[in-house]
């Protein structure tokens, strides 16, 4: 009996190591392979695509702006629609109460006559998965997850998913104020300005105005305004967002798009003269900035005329949009608009404290050159700066006409011979200049001609006279 005890006992031992072993390793992998399986079919039957947002991703497990945007973009249709939501109180807000879906909550959405489906999840909780993560709530991580049908893929990934919001990329423009070919008081004006804006959240708060800055860069094709524009937001490091006023359905668009802004943003509208009908006359401004375009660039200009008819944007929208309360919506906002025709802006969008700041960016003289040198040929002085410094108090030319000329053209093409290409084309210039003096000085008796030539642009004098604007 004792026998048949022990031998019962150690069938048992045995049996029990045998199903802790298939318990450990069998299952999970059988689980997986099951699973694996169930998913293919499951994918051949299912006709939906689910996408997932995190809300933390990367590495640093840093918040997704993808997230961020999506929550915002769902804030005004789930604080409609969902029955379920969440109140989230917003610091340093004019409306600092923010309703959001609640967790495992669903809205629908329609696009283009699709229907789509938003769900906010949060995976199960894992008390001890993020204890030491600085970055994510110990409850669980949370996600959206849109769902619709594959066979409007390519409609949800291509325009969905960029409808009514910023499309994202990265900025990586390499201009810094090093780099810009300025006088460097300017230069220091303008890094000073921004320092002081950029330090002033108390400021501000003092004298009782929004934190933000308006800044107009202006002045012929070609002298830095979008490099400017670059330089500043490097030197910021604010998030910058290009806003295409022909593209935006109406004030309405346009209040949702600056609401979805970060709160450290530079906003930029360039040619703001050819952007919309901000004075009332929008055919002939239009004509002139038609006129201003090489003839083979009809696409930009079909573009742009389609998108005016759509476009109901108004000078009373963008001076809202300017002056509005979501600029004060907690943060720093730069505006910048750029113009080749400053005197022909409404007097209106321009006024002090619209655009706080008016920069003129006019042709390249000497001191602006020596930069370009640097950048481009890694030269500080040469023998031929004199002649070149000589031309420059003459020649209407701009910093990006020098640059084209300073660029080698070739592999073995040295300094010399960069600066002396420009000396030519310096010299062409102010021939062309001279017999352009000599020619209007026939016409004295037709000025408004030569007028409507300058279209607004300096001339040689008007820049020596003018020089830097505050
Ligand atoms: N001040 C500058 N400093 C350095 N590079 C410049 C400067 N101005 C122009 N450039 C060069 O010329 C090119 C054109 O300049 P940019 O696009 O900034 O001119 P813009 O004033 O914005 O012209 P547009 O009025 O046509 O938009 C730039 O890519 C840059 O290489
Ligand atoms: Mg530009």
């Amino acid at each position: 009996m004792g026998e048949l005890w022990t031998q019962m006992g150690s069938l048992m031992a045995t049996i029990m190591f045998v199903y802790a072993m298939v318990e450990r390793f069998f299952p999970a992998a059988l689980r997986d392979t099951l699973q694996i399986h169930t998913q293919k079919v499951v994918n051949m039957l299912y006709p939906y695509v689910q996408i997932t947002f995190p809300e933390f991703s990367g590495e640093r497990l840093k918040r997704s702006e993808a997230y961020t945007a999506i929550q915002t973009y769902l804030s005004e249709n789930s604080s409609q629609l969902a029955k379920r939501l969440k109140a989230d109180v917003v610091k340093d807000s004019q409306n600092p109460l923010v309703l959001s879906m609640d967790d495992d909550e669903e809205v629908t959405d329609e696009f283009q006559g699709v229907k789509l489906w938003w769900a906010a999840s949060k995976t199960a909780s894992n008390p001890h998965a993020y204890s030491f993560s600085y970055y994510s709530p110990p409850d669980g991580k949370r996600y959206f997850k849109l769902t619709f049908h594959k066979k409007h893929r390519d409609l949800v990934t291509v325009s969905y998913i960029k409808h009514s919001k910023w499309s994202h990329i990265v900025f990586e423009h390499p201009a810094t104020f090093e780099t810009l070919a300025m006088e460097q008081r300017k230069k220091d004006e303008i890094i000073n300005d921004l320092v002081k804006f950029r330090n002033g959240k108390d400021y501000y708060a003092k004298i009782g105005k929004a934190w933000k800055r308006g800044y107009l860069l202006y002045g012929p094709p070609g002298t830095g305004k979008s490099t400017m524009i670059a330089a500043m937001a490097n030197f910021m490091n604010y998030d910058v967002y290009d806003l295409e006023l022909t593209a935006v359905k109406d004030n309405t668009e346009l209040r949702k798009l600056l609401i979805e802004t970060s709160s450290k943003a530079i906003i930029v509208v360039e040619d703001i003269d050819c952007s919309l009908d901000l004075t009332g006359q929008r055919n002939m401004k239009r004509e002139r900035c038609e006129e201003e375009e090489p003839k083979d660039y009809p696409s930009k200009k079909d573009e742009d005329e389609s998108n005016n008819k759509s476009s109901k944007v108004t000078l009373s929208g963008l001076l809202n949009f300017i002056d509005g309360i979501w600029s004060a919506c907690g943060g720093e906002r730069i505006i910048i608009f750029t113009t080749n025709f400053v005197d022909k802006l409404d007097p209106a969008l321009i006024r002090t404290g619209r655009m706080d700041k008016h920069i003129e960016l006019s042709y390249c003289r000497f001191e602006a050159f020596k930069v370009l040198a640097k950048n481009y040929l890694d030269v500080d002085s040469h023998h031929l700066f004199a002649r070149i410094a000589t031309l420059l108090e003459v020649a209407c030319v701009t910093p990006a006409d020098v640059a084209e000329n300073l660029m080698p053209k070739c592999v073995n093409e040295d300094v010399e011979t960069c600066l002396l290409s420009l000396i030519q084309a310096l010299e062409k210039k102010v021939a062309e200049e001279l017999e352009a003096g000599m020619d209007e000085e026939k016409d004295k008796e037709e000025p408004t001609e030569q007028e409507e030539k300058n279209n607004g642009h300096s001339t040689v004098e008007d820049v020596k006279e003018n020089g830097f604007m505050l």
